[in-house]
C-alpha cells in the first residue's frame, strides 16, 4: 500500500475568541479545542457540524487567515487558497483586480494570470459587473467569482464553503461538474456542506466537528447516520452516545415529542446490501430491566420515500415507531433471511 503524503497536520489546535461580558470585561470562548487531524495529498474532504459548531473557524485557519491560539498547524504545501468564501477579496476593487490579486497571491505570474482572466469572467457569467467593484455585488455573485478564480487559479488545497449553495440552477449544476473534474485530479479540496446528497457524492472523508472539537472522523455513510441522530435529538436537549451501527444499514430516527422523559419517535431501516429484512427489535436496558418491542410494517411512509428518493424502501426497510425513554440504553437486532444481528446499539442522554 502507499502510504498517504499528508499536506496538513493539525495538532491540538485551538482557537478562541473574546466575547464581550460587560462594558469593561470579556471572557476567552474556545470555538475549537483539541482539534488533531491531518489532511491528505488529493483527497476530498468534506467538514461537516452544526451553526456555531467551528467549521468557518476551521476553514480560517487552514487557509491561513488566522493562526491558532494553541497547538500547531503544519502546511506542507505553498498555495491554499479560501476563495469560495470571498473572504479575500477587497471590496473596492473589480471583479478583474480581484482576480489579478488573487492569481499573484497564490503565485502565479501577472502573464500567466492576465492570461486566465477572460476564463474566470466567462465562467462566473458576471459580464460587465466582472468590471465593477466587488461591493456592488450580491452575495450569489460573490461566491460565482470566488467560486471561478479557484477553479482557474488552482491552488494545492481548496477551501469552498457551501459554495455550491448559492446561484442558480445552472451555475450550480456547471460547479458541480466542474467541481468534480477537480476532485478527480489530484487537487485538495476542503468542502463545508450541509447536504448529505452533496458530501456523499463529492467527498472521501468527513471530519465531524461538534461544539469546536472533533466529534469522529470516518466515510459519509460511517458519519451521516450517527449525524442525523444527533441533530434531531438535539434540537430536544437530548444526545446520542455510545452509538455502534453495522455498516451495511442505513437508519433515520426522528422524534415526534418528547416529554417527561419519554421520546416518541419515528424509525426507518434499511439494508444497503438488498437483504431483506424480516423484522426490526428494539432492546432496552433500563434499572435492569429489559424491554423489547418489535417494528413490523414493511414499507416506509412517503415522507421517508420523498426525503431518501435514491434508497430501495420495497421489501430492504422496517418502518415504525414507538417510545424511548431518557437515560437509557438501547440495542437495535434485525432479523434479516432469518439471521438475528445486532445493527445499532445507542444510548440517550441529557445534554
Ligand atoms: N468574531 C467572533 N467573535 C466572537 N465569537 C465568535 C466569532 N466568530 C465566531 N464566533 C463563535 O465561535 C463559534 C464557532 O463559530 P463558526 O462561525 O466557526 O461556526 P460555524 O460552524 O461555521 O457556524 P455556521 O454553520 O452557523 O456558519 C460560534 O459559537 C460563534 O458564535
Amino acid at each position: 500500500m502507499i502510504a498517504k503524503e499528508k499536506i496538513i497536520e493539525l495538532k491540538d489546535v485551538a482557537v478562541y475568541y473574546k466575547q464581550k461580558t460587560s462594558f469593561f470585561k470579556s471572557k476567552k470562548y474556545w470555538a475549537l479545542s483539541g482539534l488533531c487531524f491531518d489532511v491528505y495529498k488529493g483527497e476530498t474532504l468534506a467538514i461537516l457540524g452544526r451553526n456555531g459548531a467551528g467549521k468557518s473557524t476551521l476553514l480560517r485557519l487552514l487557509a491561513g487567515i488566522i493562526k491558532p491560539d494553541s497547538g500547531s498547524i503544519i502546511h506542507h504545501t505553498k498555495s491554499v487558497s479560501l476563495m469560495a468564501l470571498a473572504a479575500g477579496f477587497d471590496t473596492n476593487l473589480s471583479g478583474r483586480e480581484n482576480s489579478l490579486i488573487s492569481g499573484m497571491l497564490l503565485g502565479y505570474s501577472k502573464k500567466n494570470t492576465i492570461r486566465l482572466i477572460d476564463k474566470i469572467k466567462q465562467f462566473s457569467e458576471l459580464q460587465d459587473f466582472f468590471e465593477h467593484p466587488v461591493k456592488t455585488y450580491s452575495s450569489g455573485m460573490k461566491a460565482r467569482l470566488a467560486f471561478s478564480i479557484a477553479m482557474y487559479l488552482s491552488p494545492d488545497v481548496l477551501l469552498i464553503d457551501e459554495v455550491l449553495g448559492v446561484g442558480d440552477v445552472s451555475f450550480k449544476d456547471k460547479a458541480e461538474r466542474v467541481l468534480e473534474d477537480k476532485i478527480n485530479s489530484d487537487m485538495t479540496v476542503i468542502i463545508v456542506s450541509h447536504s448529505e446528497k452533496q458530501v456523499n457524492n463529492l467527498a472521501e472523508r468527513v471530519v465531524w466537528i461538534d461544539g469546536g472539537v472533533v466529534r469522529k472522523t470516518g466515510k459519509p455513510s460511517e458519519i451521516f447516520s450517527e449525524y442525523n441522530i444527533n441533530s434531531n435529538f438535539s434540537t430536544y436537549g437530548l444526545k446520542v452516545v455510545d452509538y455502534k451501527f453495522k455498516e451495511d444499514y442505513f437508519f433515520q430516527i426522528s422524534i415526534e415529542s418528547y416529554k417527561n422523559g419519554r421520546v416518541e419517535f419515528e424509525c426507518v431501516a434499511i439494508n444497503l446490501e438488498n437483504r431483506k429484512i424480516d423484522s426490526l427489535i428494539f432492546f432496552e436496558t433500563l434499572n435492569d430491566d429489559v424491554n423489547f418491542f418489535e417494528l413490523d410494517s414493511p414499507t416506509a411512509t412517503p415522507k421517508y420515500k420523498k426525503m431518501y428518493p435514491d434508497l430501495d424502501f420495497s421489501d430492504y426497510s422496517r418502518f415504525n415507531g414507538g417510545v424511548m425513554n431518557v437515560s437509557s440504553a438501547y440495542s437495535i437486532y434485525a432479523i434479516c433471511d432469518g439471521i438475528k444481528e445486532e445493527v445499532l446499539s445507542f444510548s440517550i442522554e441529557k445534554v
